[in-house]
């Protein structure tokens, strides 16, 4: 007989038991993934909604003994209404962000993955701080998880009054933490989010007492994604169904197919239900198990319908990728390029690549490769993403001009989508869909090109140059012998050959099509004395 126990566990306790596919899996990743989880959110409520972040990162030892860290995020976001804090914070796979738009979170588990990890091996509850727009009073919560119910519990709560006008957020967690290991990701992290999002203003103060002061450099917000609804290409039997029994009452189904996806009109409503062999006046609440799923077929096969809308996607922006890499890197030469948008499986999306290269960047066996889905950075896991094969495995960089066996270049590359296709919900890397990663190569090849011309632009001045100096050696040498040969009184040699030397130079250059007019410069500074 078998001794076999069956039960089910609630998505809290699963979690807590597998913390690291949450990327908790160690202290010193659980720090750099609190970090994350509580700045990204506090990024969502502040760009998607059109407000100029300004965001404050503190970390402190609160425990030495135990090594407990405290760690706070405070945002000047749209705040959360106060019936919604404890689901928000105590309630794993609760979220705003369930919708079709652009969004850093998007599984509705960060902030209480992180919970689950503080309360796992240190007794201080999570406290937040919030006040919606307008509202008169700021509410405080102090809360845990029930992991067996995965439900919030309150352990306190009040609200003051509201004098100054604050809204925003602030949440404070403890945790079990390894700073030192830590350290390095944790900066890595908050500057590469700031170079993506330089209308952001962030404080950080570390353990050590340091203190980093972002600025904000541009007032300039990206335009804010819109909430889109589903596209055809994207759909399947249980979105139907779940939409179905989202609507008031029920309606008919060419009615329902208008108007609840984008990019279907009367016209196409009409050949769809023609193809699927379904009466348009059909109440929804009457279709057939059957007839759903000979919707689906024909919605997915369908070839006609407009690709899916990029309202939901916010690009960075060729401009801030570029001065983002100048002000980094200081290289010689900086490009970058927002492709058009594109879809897989009925999910817009856009890839947006960047390339810098020599300068004050350091000579390296593999190329710096950044990596962006949805303006978050990826820190961890590099080598698994698609973004690394095709920068590494399907570029052949020689053809663009890079010939050094370690050459001084970054490669960044950012993937925005209503659904970016993250390998885990720790959010490290990308999995590698044919479209996308078609689109990340041909992105990068559009830099690559650029950067090409430079580099063929460079080697012939470089070129010219040489040649120039050759000839140049011999300037004040012929010039002398002309003038010699030219005029016969001594006082008027020295103004003959200096003329000449004038003009062969002038002659010289161009004949060699120099345009570079720095060089040039350098080049007539340089003349006759030096030669
Ligand atoms: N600082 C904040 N300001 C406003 N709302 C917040 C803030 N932090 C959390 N929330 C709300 O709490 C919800 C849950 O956050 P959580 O981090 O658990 O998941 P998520 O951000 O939706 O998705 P993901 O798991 O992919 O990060 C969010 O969807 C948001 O509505």
């Amino acid at each position: 007989m078998s001794s076999e126990k069956y039960t089910s566990i609630s998505p809290a306790e699963f979690f807590k038991r597998n913390p690291e596919l949450a990327g908790f899996s160690n202290p010193a990743r659980a720090l750099y993934q609190t970090v994350r989880e509580l700045v990204e959110n506090a990024l969502d409520a502040t760009d998607v909604h059109g407000i100029l972040p300004s965001i404050k990162v503190l970390i402190e030892l609160s425990n030495p003994e135990k090594q407990v860290y405290k760690v706070n995020v405070e945002d000047n976001g749209i705040g959360i209404p106060p019936h919604i804090v404890p689901n928000a914070f105590g309630r794993v796979l609760y979220s705003s962000k369930y919708v079709l738009r652009q969004t850093r979170g998007m599984y509705g588990l960060g902030v209480k993955a992180a919970v689950l990890y503080s309360q796992m091996y240190q007794d201080k509850p999570v406290e937040v701080y919030t006040s919606p727009i307008n509202s008169k009073r700021i509410y405080y919560f102090k809360l845990k998880i029930d992991v067996t119910k995965n439900e919030p519990v309150v352990i306190e709560r009040y609200s003051v009054s509201n004098d100054k006008g604050w809204h925003g957020t602030s949440v404070t967690l403890y945790l079990v933490a390894d700073w030192q290991r830590a350290k390095s990701r944790v900066y890595e992290y908050i500057k590469k989010t700031y170079v993506v999002a330089p209308y952001s203003e962030i404080t950080f103060r570390d353990p050590d007492g340091n203190v980093v002061y972002y600025e904000r450099i541009t007032d300039k917000l990206p335009k804010p994604p819109e909430e889109v609804k589903p596209h055809p290409y994207g759909v399947d039997i249980e979105l139907i169904k779940y939409l179905i029994n989202q609507l008031k009452k029920p309606v008919p189904v060419r009615e329902f197919l208008i108007n609840e996806f984008q990019s279907i009109g009367d016209i196409t409503a009409d050949k769809i239900l023609e193809l699927a062999n379904i009466t348009k006046t059909k109440k929804v609440n009457n279709l057939t198990d059957e007839e759903i799923s000979r919707l689906v077929e024909v919605m997915k096969k369908f070839e006609d319908f407009r690709p899916p809308s990029a309202e939901a996607l916010s690009v960075i922006g060729e401009d801030i990728i570029e001065l983002s890499l100048k002000k980094i890197f200081n290289p010689e030469f900086a490009a970058a390029i927002t492709r058009k948008p594109k879809a897989y499986q009925g999910h817009p999306f856009i890839v947006e690549a960047g390339i810098a290269y020599g300068g004050a960047i350091p000579p390296s066996p593999e190329p710096v490769v950044l990596r962006y889905a949805n303006k978050i950075p990826l820190v961890y896991d590099e080598k698994s993403d698609v973004i690394w094969k095709v920068v590494s495995e399907e570029i052949d960089w020689k053809r663009y001009g890079i010939e050094e066996d370690q050459p001084p270049l970054v490669i960044m590359v950012h993937l925005c989508s209503t659904k970016v296709p993250y390998k885990s919900a720790g959010k490290e890397s990308i999995a590698d869909v044919e479209e996308i990663e078609k689109e990340i190569k041909l992105a990068v090849m559009d830099v690559a090109r650029e950067l090409k011309i430079y580099i063929s632009e460079k080697k012939k001045e470089e070129e010219a140059k040489k040649r120039l100096i050759t000839y140049l050696k011999y300037i004040p040498e012929v010039s002398r012998s002309l003038a010699i040969f030219m005029v016969n009184n001594k006082e008027k040699l020295n103004e003959a050959q200096n003329s000449l030397r004038e003009k062969l130079l002038e002659l010289v250059l161009k004949r060699l099509e120099i345009e570079d007019k720095q060089l040039l410069e350098e080049i007539k500074n340089y003349k006759v004395e030096e030669v």
